[in-house]
C-alpha cells in the first residue's frame, strides 16, 4: 500500500496489460466516452477505477458503469458511469474521467489516482462497489474484462449484470442503494425490473378492453432479449410483435432500423415495410433501448412520426388530467423540458397549457431541469425522456384523501404511473408501456395522438469542419456567439423562410456541428422549405468554417 492508501504496484501491473497509443486522446462527453470498440481498451481499464473511486468518495454506494454506444454503428462503443440514485454522472468527476483516460503511462495513471484522490478528498479506506452490464456489440466482452481489471485494480466489489438495457442498469443502481429503506425503488434485479413495470402497467389497463398488437422494432440490439421478457410479464396485457431481433447477424446492430434511423430518415426501417399495415402501431427502440420513437401509416400507407415531442405532448396533458381529477391540481404542478430540437409546434402547443422550459441538449440537462416541477415530463425530440415526480409528490400522493371514487380511481392511476415509469432516465420499454397506457385510456390510435398538433417540417444536416470547438453557442444552444458575425447571417437566412428557425451547434458525441431548420408548411403543402433552409445555413456554416470548396457536400446550398 502506498501512503495514499492504495496499491500502487497492483495498479501499475494491471495498467501495464492496457496501455494508452501516445497519439490518442480522449473525452468523456454527453455519453460518456465513446469512440470506436478496437481502441477502447485502455479507457475502459481507467473507467473501472474512476468508478471505484467515485464509490469510496459515494462512502461505498454502488456506482453504474454502461458499456455501450447507444444507435451508433455497430465498430462504434462506450462507457458512462452512473451515479448512486441512477443518474448521469456528476460533472466535476467527468473532468477526472477525462484526465485518467488520457494519462500517458502507468506511471502517471497513479500520479493520476493520487491527484484525483487528493483534490476530491476521497477516504481510500472506504468500500467500493460497482455494478456493470454492456449491450449486445461485439467488441463488449474484451471491453469488459479490461474495466473488470479496473475495479480489481482499485479493490472495487463488482456486481455483473451482464448483457443488458442502459435503463436496467440506472434502475439498478437506484434499487441497489434505496435497498431496505423507505425510498426502495425495487428489488435489485432484472427480474424486479420487469415486474415492477410489468404489474404497475397491468393495473394502469385493468378492465380495458384489450389492444391489437404493437408492433417493436428492436434495432438488433439488446432491446430484443429485454423486449421478449418483459412480454412475458406482461402476457395477454400488451400483446407484442418483435422485428429486428438478429442480435448475433454482423452488422444488422441499429442498421437501417432503430430509433435513431427512423427520427433522422424521417421513414419507415425498410425491414418493416411490407409488415406494416395502415392504422398498426409501431415502435423503435435504439441500441440500448433508452430512445423510443412510434409511427403508423395512415389509409394511404403515408408514414407518419410520432416522436419524443409527440410523447410528451400527449403524456403531460395526461398526467395534467389525472392530477386534476385526483383533486390535487392546487398543489402537484407538472412541467416540461425540451432543447431546441423540440419541433415549434410542440413548443407551441406545450407552452399553451404547461410551464415549459428549454435547456441545452443532452439528458443530463434536462434531468436536472425536470427536478424543479413536482412532475417534470422530459423528452429530446429523439424520443430520449422520462417523467420524474418530486419527493414531496410521491408523499402528496400517499397522504391525499380523496373525496369521491373518481379522485381515488385518478390517485390510483397516479400512483402506478410513477411505478410504471423508469424515474432514473429515459427507458424505452418503461416509455412504451406509458404511451400504451395513455393511448387505451383515450382510446386514441396513432391517428388521434398525431392530430393532437401538426409538426413543422425540419430537417437536421451534420457538416464536418475543421474544428467544431470555434462554435460557441448561447440561450440553451439556440444562439451562436462564436464564430463572430455567424449568427447574424444564419437569422438573414431564417428571416427569408415563413415560420424559419435555425440553429447551429457543435454535437457532444461526434466530430461534426449540426445544422437544424424548421420553417411553416406553405399553402400548397410544400414541405422542402426546411430542407431549403437546413442546407442553406449548412452552406454557410460550411464556407465560414474553412471547408474545402472541392469537398463541398453537393446537397448544401
Ligand atoms: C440532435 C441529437 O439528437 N443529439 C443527440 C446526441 O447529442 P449531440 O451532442 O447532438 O451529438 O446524442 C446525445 C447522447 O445520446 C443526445 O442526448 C442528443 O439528443
Ligand atoms: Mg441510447
Amino acid at each position: 500500500m502506498s501512503s495514499s492508501g492504495f496499491d500502487a504496484q497492483q495498479i501499475k501491473s494491471l495498467s501495464d496489460a492496457h496501455p494508452k497509443p501516445a497519439d490518442r486522446q480522449f473525452q468523456y462527453g454527453t455519453a460518456g466516452f465513446r469512440t470506436l470498440g478496437s481502441i477502447l481498451d485502455p479507457v475502459m481499464f481507467r473507467v473501472g477505477i474512476i468508478a471505484g473511486l467515485r464509490s469510496k468518495k459515494q462512502d461505498g454506494r454502488t456506482i453504474g458503469v454502461m458499456v455501450t454506444a447507444s444507435h451508433n454503428p455497430e465498430p462504434d462503443n462506450g462507457v458512462k458511469l452512473v451515479d448512486p440514485k441512477g443518474e448521469m454522472l456528476e460533472a466535476t468527476w467527468e473532468g477526472y474521467a477525462t484526465t485518467l483516460a488520457n494519462a500517458s503511462t502507468s506511471d502517471e495513471v497513479i500520479k493520476v489516482i493520487e491527484s484525483i484522490t487528493e483534490t476530491a478528498k476521497i477516504d481510500m479506506s472506504k468500500p467500493a462497489r460497482v455494478v456493470y452490464a454492456r449491450d449486445t456489440r461485439p467488441s463488449g466482452p474484451a471491453l469488459i474484462s479490461a474495466l473488470e481489471d479496473g475495479f480489481k485494480a482499485i479493490g472495487a466489489e463488482p456486481r455483473n449484470a451482464g448483457v443488458t438495457t442502459t435503463p436496467v442498469l440506472h434502475y439498478l443502481v437506484r434499487a441497489i442503494n434505496t435497498k431496505g429503506t423507505q425510498y426502495s425503488y425495487g428489488e435489485d434485479t432484472e427480474e424486479g425490473y420487469f415486474s415492477k413495470l410489468a404489474n404497475a402497467f397491468k393495473k394502469l389497463v385493468a378492465g380495458r378492453p384489450a389492444s391489437a398488437p404493437l408492433v417493436i422494432d428492436c434495432a438488433n440490439g439488446v432491446g430484443a432479449p429485454a423486449a421478449e421478457k418483459l412480454s412475458k410479464y406482461l402476457g395477454d396485457a400488451l400483446p407484442i410483435v418483435l422485428e429486428n431481433t438478429s442480435i448475433t447477424t454482423e452488422g444488422a446492430l441499429n442498421n437501417a432500423c432503430g430509433a435513431d434511423f427512423v427520427k433522422t430518415s424521417q421513414k419507415l426501417p425498410p425491414s418493416l415495410v411490407n409488415r406494416l399495415q395502415p392504422g398498426d402501431r409501431a415502435c423503435s427502440l435504439d441500441g440500448d433501448a433508452d430512445r423510443l420513437i412510434y409511427y403508423y401509416l395512415d389509409d394511404k400507407r403515408v408514414f407518419h412520426m410520432l416522436d419524443g415531442d409527440k410523447i410528451a405532448a400527449l403524456v403531460a396533458a395526461f398526467i395534467v388530467e389525472l392530477v386534476k381529477l385526483a383533486g390535487l391540481e392546487s398543489r402537484v404542478k407538472v412541467g416540461v423540458v425540451q432543447t431546441a430540437y423540440a419541433n415549434g409546434a410542440s413548443t407551441k402547443y406545450l407552452s399553451e397549457r404547461l410551464p415549459v422550459k428549454c435547456v441545452p441538449t443532452g439528458v443530463k440537462h434536462l434531468h436536472h431541469a425536470a427536478e424543479r416541477y413536482n412532475v417534470g415530463v422530459y423528452f429530446e425530440a429523439n424520443g430520449h425522456g422520462t417523467v420524474i415526480f418530486s419527493q414531496e409528490t410521491i408523499e402528496n400522493f400517499a397522504n391525499h384523501q380523496p373525496q369521491t371514487p373518481a379522485q381515488s380511481r385518478a390517485l390510483e392511476h397516479l400512483v402506478s404511473l410513477t411505478e410504471v415509469i423508469n424515474q432514473t432516465v429515459g427507458d424505452a420499454l418503461s416509455d412504451m408501456l406509458l404511451v400504451e397506457v395513455v393511448l387505451s385510456h383515450k382510446s386514441y390510435s396513432g391517428v388521434e395522438w398525431d392530430s393532437l398538433y401538426v409538426d413543422l417540417p425540419n430537417r437536421l444536416v451534420k457538416v464536418v469542419v475543421s474544428d467544431r470547438n470555434a462554435f460557441k453557442t448561447e440561450d440553451a444552444e439556440r444562439r451562436l456567439v462564436s464564430p463572430a458575425g455567424l449568427q447574424g447571417k444564419i437569422e438573414e437566412l431564417m428571416n427569408r423562410y415563413q415560420g424559419g428557425r435555425s440553429f447551429v451547434r457543435p454535437s457532444g458525441t461526434e466530430d461534426v456541428v449540426r445544422v437544424y431548420a424548421e420553417a411553416t408548411i406553405k399553402a400548397q403543402a410544400d414541405d422542402l422549405y426546411a430542407p431549403e433552409l437546413a442546407f442553406r445555413v449548412a452552406g454557410l456554416v460550411y464556407d465560414e468554417a474553412g471547408g474545402d470548396p472541392a469537398n463541398r457536400p453537393k446537397e448544401f446550398i
